[in-house]
């Protein structure tokens, strides 16, 4: 089963224009397998798109392939209409900001220093940081709440603390579309929750698209506009969470029974092991 909803040309390294990720009829095999079959799907900036789906579904491969870092071996991956992989890299860098599973250890920096390094792709490795990257820096570490302690080294935060910082050093590097593999992973659930809440108000409010993998499907079905779930590396439902938090598409998804109830305050759906 399928159900889906289902730009300007960029030059060198001019800062890209507003537009969207196009995945258009994706394959891609390894060792013989297929790892993704015929995906396709549009996300526009200023939402929020949730990607589930159990252990090895193909959700950090898909991920990777919108980042540019694996490229399909049929079918095509825009971004702002022009192919991933045609892209100069600093110039997609300044569009799309990709934070993998597992993060780099930079923790020797201060905040401050980690969220600057965000700014490489706009003034590169010659030139010195401009007043724009400076206010791009103070902006990402303000929205995050990373001021309070954006002297402190990285080594010396909460795991919390140091998940925020980097999203604060993603959203200084790009002007369009944050890809976040597990953001909340080591978080409590007071912290996913806040994190994504944040995430939600970063993307309404300034017009950013956010892609995010998250294996919660409460905290999905709350904080995500979209859901896109893969099963076996096949789209099984891309649409809003109302549509998607259904019991025969998560069971379909999950390959186990799961039962779907409305909060009682909030009125969105939660999934529950049936
Ligand atoms: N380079 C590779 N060579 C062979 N197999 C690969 C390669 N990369 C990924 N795979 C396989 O593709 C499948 C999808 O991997 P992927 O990491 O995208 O899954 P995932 O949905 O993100 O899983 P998880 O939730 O466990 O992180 C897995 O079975 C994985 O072993």
């Amino acid at each position: 089963m399928i159900r889906s909803d289902n730009s300007p040309e960029q030059k060198g390294e001019a800062s890209p224009a507003p537009s969207s990720f196009e995945v258009e009829a994706v394959h891609l095999q390894r060792d013989g397998r297929a790892i993704l079959s015929d995906v396709s799907f549009k996300i526009d900036p200023g939402q929020v798109m949730g990607i589930v789906g159990s252990n090895g579904a193909g959700k950090s491969t898909l991920m990777k392939m919108l980042a540019g870092h694996v490229r399909p071996d049929t079918g095509t991956v825009l971004f702002c209409g022009k192919s991933v992989s045609a892209w100069n890299p600093r110039a997609l860098a300044r569009g799309v900001a990709f934070l993998p599973q597992t993060l780099p250890t930079n923790e020797n920096h201060t905040v401050r220093e980690l969220v600057s390094l965000g700014r490489y792709p706009w003034h590169g490795p010659f030139r010195r940081r401009s007043d724009e990257d400076y206010k791009a820096i103070e902006e990402a570490l303000r929205q995050t709440d990373c001021l309070p302690h954006a002297d402190r080294l990285v080594s010396t935060l909460s795991g919390g603390e140091k998940q925020r910082a980097w999203i604060a050093m993603v959203l200084a590097q790009a002007k369009q579309f944050l890809l976040l593999d597990e953001p909340t992973s080591a978080l409590d659930i007071a912290h996913q929750a806040r994190t994504l809440d944040l995430l939600r108000r970063i993307s309404h409010d300034n017009g950013i698209g956010v892609v995010l993998i998250v294996h919660d499907l409460n905290i999905a079905a709350r904080f995500c506009d979209k859901l896109l779930t893969l099963r076996d590396g096949q789209v099984v439902a891309f649409d809003t969470p109302e549509i998607v938090m259904q019991p025969d598409i998560l069971s379909e998804v999950y390959d186990i029974p799961i039962q779907v109830f409305t909060h009682p305050a909030e009125g969105y759906s939660v999934g529950y092991i049936a």
